[in-house]
């Protein structure tokens, strides 16, 4: 009889942990980071082996590498507008920032030759840090800003000389409370410096498959939507108020579309 109860209870006990949320949220969380650090770790020998070091080539291998793991976590990427993609030469992209998952609907659609602006700190994420820096990412220390400028103003030559793209978080910060953070300024004195187009994409909204606070983190449907290229040929720095005013109105008009239209079709989160 008690070898009975403890198999009964060594099967509940998984069952019970497994239909608990809670659970859900942290596993998930847990293997998402793992995964990424383990993929990372499979991917250095990758990129020195492809390109010998730091070159945004490597970007093809770490998007390749990266595809499947949405699939572990539940998650589906609905994309609209490719088309806007299809633009010759540098670029600067612009999205929203809800969460370290933005990771992997940037890699769904990253363009060839395309990497990012980041906070200097990812550069200690272990492996993850050492792919970052092996895939070109540019780092920049948010707290001094004078060097932040200076080495985006370095950036935006070398787009031009290596025919690189880059995609900045114009928020500057992760941001989960809805809507978008005012922007900063770096993106689009970027694009202006380099004389190149902006391409703006949005990422609807995360609350309806994850919730930090309530620890939820179920399956879920994200929409990407790139939008048409707003063009700076002729700007100068005076422009860059109303071209930051302008791509953030549009940002967020399209940010409440797409995620009022995937919050329907997922139906009401869960509390
Ligand atoms: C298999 C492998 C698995 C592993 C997997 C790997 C994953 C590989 C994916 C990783 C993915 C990474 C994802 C990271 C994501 C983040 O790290 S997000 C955080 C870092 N990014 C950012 O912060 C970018 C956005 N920030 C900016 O652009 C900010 O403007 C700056 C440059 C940091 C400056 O900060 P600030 O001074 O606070 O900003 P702001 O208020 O905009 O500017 C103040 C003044 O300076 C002026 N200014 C700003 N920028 C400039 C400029 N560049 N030039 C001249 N003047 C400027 C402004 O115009 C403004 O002047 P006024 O208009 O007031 O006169
Ligand atoms: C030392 C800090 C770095 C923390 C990284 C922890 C290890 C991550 C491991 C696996 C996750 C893979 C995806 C990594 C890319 C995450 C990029 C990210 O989301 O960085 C946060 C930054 O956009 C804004 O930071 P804050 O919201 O201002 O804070």
């Amino acid at each position: 009889m008690d070898g009975l109860w403890m198999i009964a209870l060594l099967l509940l006990i998984p069952l019970l942990l497994w239909t608990s949320s809670t659970f859900v949220f942290y596993f998930k969380k847990c293997f998402y980071v793992a995964w990424m650090m383990l993929l990372a770790l499979f991917a250095i020998p990758l990129c020195i082996l492809k390109s010998g070091g730091r070159d945004v080539e490597n970007m093809r291998i770490i998007r390749g590498l990266v595809r499947h793991v949405k699939y572990f976590l539940g998650l589906r990427f609905d994309v609209s507008g490719w088309e806007h993609l299809q633009t010759e030469g540098p670029y600067v992209i612009i999205s929203n920032h809800q969460s370290s998952l933005d990771v992997l609907g940037l890699m769904e659609i990253l363009p060839d030759r395309c990497t990012m602006i980041a906070k200097k700190e990812l550069i200690y994420a272990g492996t993850v840090g050492l792919v970052c820096w092996l895939g070109g990412i540019v780092f920049i220390n948010r707290k001094k800003t004078n060097d932040a400028k200076n080495v985006m103003a370095d950036a935006a030559k070398t787009m031009l000389d290596d025919q690189i793209r880059l995609w900045v978080f114009p928020e500057g910060t992760r941001n989960q409370r809805g809507g978008l953070l005012p922007f900063k300024k770096g993106a689009f004195h970027l694009a202006v410096q380099a004389q190149v187009p902006i391409i703006p994409i949005v990422f609807s909204s995360y609350s309806n498959f994850y919730l930090r606070k309530e620890k939820q983190f179920n399956s879920g449907t994200i929409r990407l939507k790139i939008l048409p290229k707003i063009d700076t040929k002729g700007m100068t720095s005076d422009d860059i108020s109303s071209l930051s005013d302008k791509s953030f109105n549009l940002m967020r008009s399209a940010f409440h579309s797409i995620s009022d239209s995937v919050t329907q079709s997922n139906g009401p989160s869960r509390h």
